[in-house]
């Protein structure tokens, strides 16, 4: 059957096979962003008769997934971590439908803007003294500490669940399972994700090595799942303000509520555990590697905020420049670099190209360095340095664009988190600026730098580095040691 129009430019395919050769199974945006520079804004690759279309630029992201959102807000049915690992039912895989608007409903009503988050604010600002006293102790943690903080947040904003101070069973494995699910959903990482039926292949059988870390990453979910339900009757018990017990007050659920309620919580955790964490690191990484950006924070808070206090959400409009800075971070680490895969429920003519229904739609946030939608040299000035001013009203220049229209997706799959999102990188950010100088680790006197570098992976993380955080102040020691009530 002829095709309404042509597809978008691409790669030459094979007969039969298409681009199998070409698509690329690590670190998948580096392609993308190159036949972005060839083929333009939308290219299109088919691999075995599944189309694939890729969109590199944020005029291309905005007019097919904001202006037409009716046609492309589903999602693929993802084989390996969808079906095989069991993550189907979490919201980030889930096709578009009832279930779907049941989950949204819910999380945008409890944390759908910032006036909403105003009630989890006590929460946040527990949790982030906690951070600061922790690093103050383990400086050398950093990492483990901060995923520790996000984990801490989101169950407690999801079950009113209080994590434990060393060695929590759930955040044990439930980092385990976020790590293994954002490996699971990897762009291109799987070919059973383009060829489902190799699912149906014995685990012996050559090339099949995918179906035994799908048996080993389905038990991690299990294994979290059954601390997630204990949660869950813990919320409905003593009932603390929380997502959960929200839902659950004075209800009686049906079997398919009380499923889709366990699901929407676990959506929130494994969409909010692991991507937060990755901008917090790098802030840390960005202040290491410019530290004029991070005295000019820290001569900003210290004017507005003083030092006998630690800063608060109340002074969050009187910071503009930590503002800038947390947009910067945004825009300099991405921290899901090919968004999640969106999927065509329609046959439609963009462009005058044709995006036949069931085309996989990935968008590509950045290319390594020379970067795209958010590092893209047309919208932002010398896109590999840290810069925070480029976000202020300069000499009359205006700002340039908003990250946070870019890096939190597009049309209604957009990241529903993206408040709590904004709230936490803020305050972990303004706390940290205010008590602590961070700089290049110094070893046998040779001062290191760290590299610039991230992960694959769905979540893509700086890779772990090296230094220095210690306390500006004797006052800053006391105010990290101070124990507040709320
Ligand atoms: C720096 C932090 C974060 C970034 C950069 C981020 C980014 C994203 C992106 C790009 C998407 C895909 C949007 C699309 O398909 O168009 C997404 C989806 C999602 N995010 Fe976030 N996110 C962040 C934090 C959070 C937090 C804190 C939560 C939960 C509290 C969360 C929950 C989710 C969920 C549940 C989805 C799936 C939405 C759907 O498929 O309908 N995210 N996020």
């Amino acid at each position: 059957k002829k095709n309404p129009a042509p597809y978008p430019p691409g790669p030459l395919g094979w007969p039969l096979v298409g681009n199998v050769a070409d698509m690329p199974h690590t670190k998948a945006w580096l392609t993308f962003a190159q036949w972005g520079k060839k083929y333009g804004d939308i290219s299109h690759v088919e691999v075995l008769g599944r189309h694939i279309i890729v969109l590199n630029s944020v005029k291309a992201a905005i007019e097919l997934l904001d202006k037409k959102s009716s046609v492309y807000s589903d999602r693929p049915v993802l084989t390996m971590g969808g079906e095989l690992v069991g993550w189907k039912y979490a919201l980030g895989l889930l096709s578009y439908g009832d279930r779907f608007r049941y989950y949204r409903k819910n999380i945008h009503r409890l944390i759908g803007n910032r006036a909403a988050m105003d009630i989890y604010e006590p929460i946040e600002e527990i949790e982030t003294r906690q951070l600061l006293k922790r690093i103050f102790a383990k400086p050398e943690q950093l990492q483990a500490h901060i995923r520790h903080t996000a984990g801490a947040i989101i169950l407690r904003i999801s079950y009113g669940y209080e994590v434990k101070e060393n060695h929590d069973p759930f955040i044990d494995v439930a980092d385990r399972a976020m790590n293994q699910l954002s490996r699971s959903t990897d762009t291109g990482a799987f070919m059973v994700d383009i060829m489902p039926w190799l699912a149906k292949a014995p685990e012996w059988f050559p090339g099949a090595g995918f179906k035994c870390l799908a048996r080993e990453w389905r038990q991690t979910l299990e294994e979290m799942f059954s601390d997630h339900e204990l949660n869950i009757s813990q919320a409905a018990g003593v009932a603390p303000v929380s997502f959960t017990s929200n839902l659950l007050q004075g209800r009686t659920l049906s079997a398919e509520e009380d499923h889709m309620v366990k699901w929407s919580a676990l959506s929130l955790y494994s969409g909010g555990a692991d991507t937060t964490v990755s901008t917090i690191y790098s802030i840390f990484l960005a202040m290491t590697l410019f530290p004029d950006v991070q005295k000019k924070a820290q001569v900003e808070i210290d004017a507005v905020v003083g030092t006998d206090r630690l800063p608060s959400f109340a002074d969050r409009n009187s910071l503009p420049y930590i503002e800038a800075l947390v947009k910067e971070a945004l825009r300099w680490n991405v921290v899901a670099p090919t968004g999640i895969i969106h999927c065509a429920s329609e046959n439609d003519i963009h462009d005058g190209y044709y995006i036949p229904k069931g085309s996989l739609i990935i968008f590509d946030m950045l290319e390594f360095h020379a970067r795209f939608m958010l590092n893209d040299p047309q919208t932002y000035a010398n896109p590999s340095q840290f810069n925070p001013e480029r976000f202020l009203d300069n000499d009359g220049k205006d700002p340039e664009r908003e990250p946070r229209t870019i890096c939190f997706g597009f049309g209604r799959r957009i990241c529903p988190g993206l408040h709590l999102a904004d709230a936490s990188i803020w305050l972990s950010t303004v706390m940290s600026l205010a008590v602590f100088d961070i700089s290049k680790i110094v070893e046998n006197g040779v001062e290191h730098t760290p590299e610039v570098d991230s992960s694959s992976g769905t979540i893509s993380h700086p890779k772990p580095f090296k230094c220095s955080i210690k306390p500006r102040s004797a006052k800053a020691v006391a105010l990290i040691q101070e124990n507040v009530n709320y």
